[in-house]
């Protein structure tokens, strides 16, 4: 098998390309490329690491045709259409911890550079002057600090904060009490954070929700002379109404280290605002940090792209690496099942329930759930595997159960899946022989045993004597060889299956020659 490829399209640093070589992966590192530079070459790759910087849109999604993991060394991930991902089958990963520390030191670093004029001094004071008594600043002790947003970098923030003696205030609207007080902050809505706060941080995701969150209307009602900081996203503050509040002295000053636009304009009409100071997005940029998130999203990626391990994935199930090669074969058995019946199964399928029973109840469903609806939706879409088919059942509307069942029964293991069709409930179920072989061992209702692998052939017809031959002298006229040739019945001289695999492709000439032979009802060619 050849080697997962790579590309990491965004400075990152180097022990993210030593893990993927390490782990088993040929790594390219091609960064600054234009939208359309890395929409011709995103083609080749079976996995991409980015920061920031990489947008990727729906545009590089929809040429990035091997494309399966997508990672980012970092936490946000506004930068990626995940939705878009999704129902293309790429798990989307994030590092949600490792520049955590890290952000929020940037943030204390603002807040204090704003309380006493830092840059500004430095700049002037390095240009020749001495304007001592140009600078006054404000103690922060004692000083209350609004933070919307109490995750995990506000949080670190607060401690921080409560360390150098500050009040700290929090609007986040999933911070629980006992964890408000755990943090010992104060949980407030957020007209009253702005009413109170001498300093206010920022520490949201950008979202539908959060954009805008400083409007104008918010910073002109907000607590005279406030101070802000945002280390978190651009979007998240209205920037034109920021620079007239800081004419105006209603914001007595503020440090960005992000925008709406970056890189912004160079003419950005904050760059000439009073009291602002800002960084070009460096609030995860520490040696710590961006080790800790290269060596995560290389670890992260190469594990997914080479066990089938997923860590930290926003639009897929966790699956730990001791877990994925149990599930493997699982995964391999649950895609034939869910194969097998749609194929078999005619019309809408609105309902299917995945039943767990005996060694398979045990294990992790969710996987078993996206690889059954996998392999069901292949009928439909090329394109479809276990990340996007949860996506894709759900936008179709079908209403997917789950069972899980401890009690073993004939089988120590054993997948059933069951559709909802329109002559009522029709279930196959397969086991695994020697924990790793997915075999067949039933449809519906009827007991029989079968590899589903390769062309075959499915033929439902009445138990009579002589049937076997004729079917076998009819694939032998036609230059058909068997492989192998599987049998069931519901009961002697009923409802028989026969389940064939063959060396070729059958012909719908075939099939209908098949259709007419006596007692025959259905005849299906099968592909696995
Ligand atoms: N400047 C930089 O270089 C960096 C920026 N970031 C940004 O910081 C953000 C926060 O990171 P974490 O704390 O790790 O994320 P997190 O997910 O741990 O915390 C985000 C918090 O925001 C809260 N939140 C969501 N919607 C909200 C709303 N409408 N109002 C108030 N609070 C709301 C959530 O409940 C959550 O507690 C990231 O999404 C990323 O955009 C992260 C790392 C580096
Ligand atoms: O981790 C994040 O969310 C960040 O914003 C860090 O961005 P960067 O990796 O420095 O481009």
């Amino acid at each position: 098998m050849s080697k997962p490829k790579v590309l990491i399209s965004d400075k990152m640093d180097p022990n993210a390309a030593r893990i993927f070589e390490e782990r088993g992966c040929d790594v390219d590192v091609i960064t600054g490329e234009t939208p359309e530079e890395l929409a011709t070459r995103i083609g080749e790759y079976d996995g991409l690491a980015i920061r920031s910087s990489t947008k990727v849109t729906p545009a590089i999604l929809d040429a990035a045709t091997n494309l399966k993991v997508i990672g980012r060394a970092g936490i946000g991930v506004d930068n990626v259409d995940i939705p878009y991902a999704s129902s293309k089958g790429v798990v989307v990963m994030n590092t949600p911890f490792g520049n955590s520390i890290t952000t929020a030191e940037h943030a204390i670093a603002m807040i204090m550079a704003l309380a006493r004029q830092i840059p500004e001094a430095n700049a002037r004071t390095q240009a020749g002057e001495w304007p001592k008594s140009a600078f006054m600043g404000v103690e922060v002790t004692g000083k209350t600090l609004g933070l919307i947003g109490a995750g995990n970098i506000g949080s670190i923030v607060a401690s921080r904060a409560l360390g150098l003696k500050m009040k700290v205030v929090a609007y986040d609207p999933f911070l629980t009490e006992e964890r408000a007080i755990e943090l010992g902050v104060e949980k407030v809505d957020l007209d009253t954070l702005l009413s109170r706060a001498d300093f206010v941080s920022l520490h949201t995701p950008l979202t539908d929700q959060t954009r805008n969150i400083l409007s104008r209307e918010r910073l002109e009602n907000a607590k005279p002379g406030i101070r802000i900081v945002n280390c978190a996203r651009g979007g998240l503050i209205d920037e034109a109404a920021l620079k007239d509040l800081l004419e105006s002295g209603q914001v007595a000053a503020a440090a960005l280290d992000v925008f709406e636009q970056e890189p912004p304009a160079s003419d950005h009409p904050l760059f000439s605002a009073p009291n602002f100071i800002c960084t070009p997005h460096l609030g995860a940029s520490t040696t710590e940090a961006q080790v800790n998130v290269a060596l995560q999203v290389a670890e992260q990626m190469a594990d997914y792209l080479v066990n089938g391990g997923v860590t930290n994935a926003l639009n897929m199930p966790s699956l730990s690496a001791e877990e994925a090669p149990k599930l493997k074969p699982y995964m391999g058995l649950a895609e034939k099942l869910g194969s097998l019946v749609g194929q078999l199964a005619h019309g809408n399928l609105e309902k299917i329930s995945i039943e767990r029973e005996g060694h398979a109840a045990e294990l992790n469903g969710k996987p078993i759930t996206g690889a059954v609806l996998a392999g069901l939706m292949k009928c439909y879409s090329d394109t479809v595997n276990m990340v996007n088919a949860p996506y894709l059942a759900k936008e179709r509307g079908m209403e997917v159960r789950e069972v899980r069942n401890s009690h073993e029964g004939v089988y120590h293991t054993l997948v059933r899946v069951t559709v909802d069709t329109s002559q009522g409930p029709r279930s196959v179920a397969g086991t695994l022989f020697g924990n790793s072989a997915p075999r067949l061992v039933e449809i519906f209702g009827i007991g029989i045993e079968a590899d589903l692998d390769g062309h075959m052939l499915y033929i439902v017809n009445e138990d009579a004597p002589g049937f076997i031959g004729r079917i076998g002298s009819l694939l032998g006229e036609n230059g058909i060889n068997i492989g192998n040739f599987n049998l069931g019945r519901r009961d002697a001289g009923g409802e028989a299956i026969l389940l064939l695999s063959v060396d070729q492709p059958i012909s719908a000439d075939v099939i209908k020659q098949a259709c007419a032979l006596e007692g025959v009802k259905v005849v299906k060619a099968l592909e696995f």
